[in-house]
């Protein structure tokens, strides 16, 4: 019994339950309020459909309930942090790697952020049509997908391709490395190559899927665009990105997570001004 006891106490120490346990805090805290005190955010939307009753899956429709329990808010607002920061931070980290090894490409993204100066306009406006950044973010993306593995379907119905049979229940999961680097989907130009104007040519609409495909892809994918851009938009105004000491060696690409990171990345900063 003390056994038992101890090892709830160690399980409930552990980062993922404590983290939980905090969300029970905030979403019971968040659906205390009243009416005027409501926000306008993910979480609200996901309280308005909230009930503590039984939900009851309709097994011969399509039909989905449009009702969550409670437990169901707090596990989507853990996915949500998830999913949400080590991804673009990761994405982030692959964007100095390129900016600091490759400096005209880092000149050329300075160019044509100096051609839309900060006119008190929000970052949101300002990026918006700057044409190279975001072919350098695809092109950082396709070279270093974050989430290769996240992308898997189950198979509903047995199925042949390309005379594979894919039986019903089986889990498939694209090599998305594979279809980055193809040539024939990525040439003339070699995939090895950092090219970010590949991404003007249009491709094979499942050539490149670092945020996944269909209906189920990444859902903050938006976000995360924007988030990066903005802060690259300010990075590269204020700093120069250079290479840190031994930056080679310990930029060793880990693939044992579920996000694929770099061991590290060692990076100078010169100040611009
Ligand atoms: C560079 C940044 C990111 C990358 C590369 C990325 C990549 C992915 C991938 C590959 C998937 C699986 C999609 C599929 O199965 O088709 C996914 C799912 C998801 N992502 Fe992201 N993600 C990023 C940022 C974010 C952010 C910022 C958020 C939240 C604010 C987020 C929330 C989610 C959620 C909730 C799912 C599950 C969607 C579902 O099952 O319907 N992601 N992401």
């Amino acid at each position: 019994m003390r056994i038992l006891h101890k090892w709830k106490k160690t399980a409930e120490e552990l980062p993922r339950f404590w983290f939980v346990d905090r969300l029970h805090h905030v979403v019971n805290a968040r659906a205390s309020l009243d009416e005027t005190e409501r926000r306008i955010d993910l979480l609200q939307l996901m309280l308005d459909v909230a009930t503590s009753n039984e939900i009851k899956d309709d097994n011969n429709s399509d039909v989905i309930p449009k009702k969550l329990q409670y437990e169901e808010v707090v596990n989507n607002a853990f996915l949500f942090m998830i999913a949400g920061y080590e991804t673009t931070s990761t994405a982030l980290t692959y964007c100095t790697y390129i900016l600091a090894t490759h400096p005209t490409v880092q000149e050329k993204l300075r160019k044509e952020i100096e051609e839309y100066p900060d006119n008190n306009e929000s970052d949101y406006d300002r990026v918006h049509n700057m044409v190279y950044l975001d072919s350098f973010i695809r092109e950082v993306l396709r070279m270093f997908p974050i989430a290769p593995k996240a992308t898997t379907r189950e198979c509903n119905t047995t199925t042949t391709v390309c005379s594979y049979v894919i039986e019903k229940g089986s889990v498939i999961q694209p090599d998305m490395l594979s279809l980055h680097y193809d040539p024939n989907l990525w040439g003339p130009d070699d995939p090895n190559l950092f090219i970010p104007e590949r991404h003007l040519t249009r491709r094979h609409p499942v050539a490149y899927m670092p945020f996944g495909q269909g209906p189920r892809n990444c859902v903050g994918m938006r976000f995360a665009l924007m988030e990066i851009k903005s802060c690259l938009v300010h990075l590269l105004t204020q700093y120069i990105i250079l290479p840190g000491d031994e930056m080679e060696q310990k930029f060793k690409i880990l693939d044992v997570h579920f996000v694929r990171q770099p061991e590290a990345l060692y990076i100078k900063l010169a100040k611009r001004f």
